[in-house]
């Protein structure tokens, strides 16, 4: 099930359109006319091969890095049209996680989460607390990790304070960049589902740039593959697994995928899987 918001006239609310972009440094063009769209409330999966320009995609969405060409909205809104108070209050929309977390080292947990907050809000101090210790339990961090700086916390603890971080002011849109790379399986397990009930419980839309099959087939309601400077195809894990491009069929059919859990069915705890892959949090380690 693909829990997302319907408009007024029953048809899924697109939460971000990005249309004809095109993005080049100097010769070299990296995205040409590129079209995505997702909707509130689902969890996109974006794959594409290396250097193919998930990030560039990423960043220029983010305006980080400058295209050439094409549009933006955010919330039905152009992103370059807008005046200054409403591009803050859509960027106050979007929450991010950049790959390796990205938290400031000098800075705790708390500090860490309350950065957002201080570029953007006026709250008095223990609000900020307050909030920021919702925002550890949100994420599944125990309340003492809150004032520990990042250099006391393990890889997936630090990938958890940059999701909180991430979240600091309710967006209705988080950015993840490759967010289980780094972590061990059941680690990665975890995240995941963590992802998924913050989808379920808050409506989360979430945009994930990720390398990982087991997150694609186990909480991606869609995918969409960059190739050829564009959005090759998007759908489910099984509109991938037909769909008739060496690339594509390799990745989602080669020799680290396996085979699709009936997500809707008991059926799923019984799937097995190719030896090699991680498994659903709860499910133990089982190989054919
Ligand atoms: N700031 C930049 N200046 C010049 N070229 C860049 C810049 N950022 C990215 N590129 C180029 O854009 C292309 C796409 O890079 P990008 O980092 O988006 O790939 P990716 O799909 O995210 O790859 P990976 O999966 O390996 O992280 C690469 O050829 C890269 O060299």
């Amino acid at each position: 099930m693909i829990p997302t918001r319907q408009t007024e006239n029953g048809k899924r609310e697109v939460i971000l359109s990005a249309h004809d972009i095109t993005v080049a440094f100097g010769n070299n063009v990296v995205l040409d006319n590129l079209d995505l769209d997702v909707y509130r409330g689902e969890i996109l999966g974006f794959v594409g091969g290396s250097g193919t320009g998930k990030s560039v995609l990423m960043r220029s969405i983010l305006r980080l890095i400058p295209r050439q060409h094409g549009t933006i909205r955010i919330l039905g809104e152009d992103y370059d049209q807008v005046d200054e108070a409403k591009r803050i209050e859509l960027d106050m929309r979007l929450g991010v996680l950049f790959q390796h977390g990205a938290l400031f080292s000098a800075l705790t947990v708390r500090e860490n989460i309350q950065v957002p907050m201080r570029e953007y809000l006026d709250l008095p101090r223990s609000l900020m607390d307050e909030l920021a210790e919702l925002k550890v339990a949100m994420v599944g961090l125990a309340p003492d990790a809150v004032d520990k700086y990042p250099s006391e916390l393990s890889g997936g603890m630090i990938k958890r304070a940059a999701l909180a971080r991430a979240l600091a002011l309710d967006p209705d849109l988080v950015f993840l960049d490759e967010p289980t790379s780094g972590l061990d399986p059941i680690g990665a397990a975890e995240f995941d589902d963590l992802i998924a009930q913050l989808r379920d419980t808050l409506g989360l839309t979430v945009y994930m740039v990720t390398h990982d099959l087991d997150s694609l087939f186990s909480v991606c309601d869609r995918v969409a593959v960059l190739g050829q400077k564009r959005v090759l195809v998007e759908g489910t894990i099984e509109d991938m697994l037909e769909f008739d491009d060496p690339w594509v069929q390799s990745y989602f059919k080669g020799k680290r995928a396996r085979m699709i859990p009936d997500r809707d069915s008991e059926q799923a705890a019984k799937t097995h899987y190719v030896s090699g892959t991680r498994f659903p949090s709860g499910q133990k380690s089982e190989t054919i």
